[in-house]
């Protein structure tokens, strides 16, 4: 083992940076004196990542910026941070934080890890995740999303308590992500002992290296080569017609033929999921194969209650195999531990702005070359595995490369007001991996100028930005909540934003016959205004909390613990913000002010209705419609002027909009000039 401060460990192929063996020693080693005992993992030399300890851990003295590539299950994400604690660089109660894309793979990395380590040190591995953490001042090994560091830095602007950043997954390029990049470049000028690691898939290593090289660190790249198992991948030869379809027809056959072995299927949307569940259910009943063995099939997607989305890590029932249909929550940094095969529709739900119509826009694609890879290795962790692609080699090839940035083709206004809220006015001038693309920079200057976070000039308005910039929701529903605690609404307003964060707390109707048993039971709850209001109709009252309740009256109980989990979670950051009293409204005559503070948010997605029958965006004028998923296209009343909370393409109709969370409104609300009183300054109408 190599120890701070001993000989070079012997100069490997796989260390490209020309500096690492000429640099000089920057840490003596009585800094890093106590070695914490090696990782207990049962046959932890079988990962690749094993034969580069000394090569990292050298690397890291010398380069205050080191960037590891390698391949999926390479042990990256678990076993680097348990170098770095043996290496010593969580003396002196430093810990060592490690970044995850998503919260799932948060969870399931610090249980994972907690138990590869010795016994007596598994309580100092925890995770911190959106309103919910398991660390504490013991903690050594700390996993949190890229975004709850990003709000870290609000608070701790030099993130005093690490001494080693790990970004994983950096080849993602979230908004988060490159927020990071910055951040970490900037403080490493006033923090030079702060080391930064970015662990990343095959590409973009050297961009990653340039980004943070300087004339005397120029950076370093280690690469790790060789999977732990091999992945048999195999390509249809000529197109699939209905990815749904051939995904469930090929869980079917991979359970009727193969031997023993979890399937992991990746489907774009959670409505994808659920549809191929069914799907799936239906056509087992024809052709049940599976020589005896049963078939259970779960989902995994964001929008799911805690404990559905930890049931697929389980260990599955004997005599039963596990199909788990997935969004990419489980492409990266996630090991479902007895998955053998990968299926793979090739698609991808992401967002888009859309500079023409002015909107950002929720689109599946198809995915990009380095995800399939990602998707793929998800098979072979932990034995040999086979991957399923549901599209040709020549589609494959023509992926791009890898997925464009996020901070090139979505909605900026959260990513500029958090840099705003850090104290950046001049966004352009911070330094980012990639530009930023201009319109959507443009759109989000107007879009936080409208509602009241920024002034002419661009800077944060005091008491209202700062604050927006701080709530851990999008800024439309930022300033809709902050809005209500004037107008008295804060209860509902608090349905309503954790009700968006859940695909829908109704279940749909399968046959006909039920379409009619759905229409009658959800006719007594519906509010007629549309999406918002029946949304706090359902919340205002216990009853949803019988399961009994929900399925007679087609609610998704499952959907509605989640609400009521993201509900307090957020009533408890607003309890904060008002010092203890939120006041609700709670009576049906007051319902108007609820939706006037949805209208204070989504200030410009206000659509009107026009001669023709058409609905058009008062910003912009972009013929919608509204979606056939809306309460209010099935319940509503007719109405002058609509307010909606995000758009969609129409999967029938290419290029037209629909429009989601929908209520409707009066067009005054809308009229009058946004922000705090009249700051801000901008009408939507003019
Ligand atoms: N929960 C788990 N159960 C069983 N084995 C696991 C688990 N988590 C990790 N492993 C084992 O450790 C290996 C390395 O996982 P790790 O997450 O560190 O890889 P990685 O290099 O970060 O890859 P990726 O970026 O694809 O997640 C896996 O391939 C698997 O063999």
């Amino acid at each position: 083992m190599w120890r701070p401060g001993e000989a070079a460990p012997s100069r490997s192929s796989t260390l490209t940076a020309d500096s690492l063996l000429s640099s000089s020693l920057t840490s003596s080693s009585d800094t890093h004196a106590t070695i914490l005992p090696p990782s207990q993992h049962p046959n932890p030399n079988a990962l690749p990542i094993q034969a580069h300890r000394k090569q990292l851990l050298y690397a890291l003295e010398h380069n205050p910026v080191v960037v590891v590539v390698g391949e999926t299950g390479s042990g990256k994400s678990t076993q680097l941070p348990q170098y770095l604690v043996s290496g010593g660089w969580t003396e002196n109660n430093f810990q060592v934080c490690v970044t995850q894309p998503r919260r799932l793979a948060c969870v399931t990395l610090a249980q994972r890890v907690s138990s590869e380590v010795p016994r007596s040190m598994a309580s100092q591995v925890g995770y911190a995740v959106r309103f919910e953490a398991t660390t504490d001042s013991s903690t050594k090994i700390k996993y949190l999303t890229d975004g709850l560091l990003v709000r870290e830095t609000l608070t701790d602007a030099l993130l005093a308590q690490y001494s080693v950043v790990v970004v994983d997954e950096a080849h993602e390029r979230n908004l988060n992500q490159d927020l990071l990049f910055g951040l970490l470049k900037k403080i490493r000028k006033q923090r030079p002992e702060l080391r930064v690691v970015i662990c990343s898939a095959t590409i973009n290593a050297e961009s990653f290296r340039e980004f943070f090289a300087t004339p005397e660190h120029p950076g370093c790249i280690v690469s790790i080569d060789g999977r732990q198992h091999p992945v048999e991948t195999m390509y249809l030869t000529t197109p699939c017609p209905d990815y749904l379809r051939g995904a469930a027809e090929t869980v079917l056959k991979i359970h009727a033929s193969e031997p023993s072995g979890d399937i992991l299927i990746f489907l774009p949307t959670a409505e994808d999921i659920e549809s191929c569940i069914r799907m799936t259910e239906e056509l087992k009943k024809a052709t049940p194969g599976g020589r005896g063995m049963q078939l259970s099939l779960l989902p995994l997607y964001a929008a799911l209650p805690h404990h559905m989305q930890t049931a697929p890590f389980q260990k599955s029932p004997p005599n039963t195999r596990k199909a788990t249909f997935a969004t990419t929550i489980a492409e990266t940094s996630v090991t479902l531990p007895d998955v053998k095969f990968v299926v793979d529709a090739g698609f991808v739900k992401q967002p888009y702005f859309d500079s023409t119509k002015g909107f950002e826009r929720l689109l599946v694609t198809a995915t990009s070359q380095s995800s399939a890879r990602q998707r793929t290795g998800r098979a072979g962790r932990t034995a040999p595995g086979k991957c399923y692609r549901l599209y040709t080699h020549d589609t494959f090839n023509s992926f791009l490369p890898s997925t464009p940035p996020e901070i090139t083709r979505t909605s900026l206004s959260n990513f500029v007001l958090t840099l705003k809220t850090l104290g950046v006015d001049n966004v352009m001038s911070f330094d980012l991996l990639s530009a930023p693309s201009v319109n959507a920079m443009a759109f989000s200057l107007e879009e936080l100028h409208a509602l009241g976070a920024i002034d002419e000039k661009g800077k944060l308005v005091p008491g209202v930005g700062d604050l927006m910039g701080e709530f851990p929701v999008e800024v439309k529903f930022a300033k809709m909540l902050i809005e209500s605690v004037s107008l008295g609404s804060t209860e509902e307003a608090l349905s309503i934003a954790a009700c968006s964060q859940v695909q829908s707390i109704f279940l749909f109707a399968r046959s006909s016959t039920q379409k009619r048993d759905r229409d009658a039971a959800i006719g007594a709850i519906v509010h007629d205004s549309g999406d918002h209001l029946t949304c706090v109709n359902v919340l205002r009252s216990n009853d949803w909390r019988s399961m009994d309740y929900c399925r007679e009256n087609f609610l998704n109980h499952k959907a509605l613990m989640k609400v009521a989990e993201i509900k307090n979670q957020l009533k408890r950051f607003m309890l904060k913000m008002t010092a203890g009293s939120l006041p609700g409204v709670g009576e049906d005559g007051d319902d108007e002010l609820v939706l006037k503070a949805l209208v204070k948010g989504f200030v410009f997605n206000v659509a009107r209705m026009m001669p023709d029958g058409n609905y058009r965006t008062v910003r912009g004028n972009n013929v919608v419609e509204v979606s056939r998923a809306s309460m209010f296209a099935e319940f509503g009343k007719h109405a002058e002027y609509i307010v909606f909370e995000h758009t969609e393409d129409n999967p029938r109709k290419y290029g037209l909009l629909q429009v989601c969370g929908v209520s409707a409104i009066n067009g005054n609300w809308a009229r009058s000039k946004s922000g705090e009183g009249e700051r801000g300054g901008v009408s939507v109408f003019m």
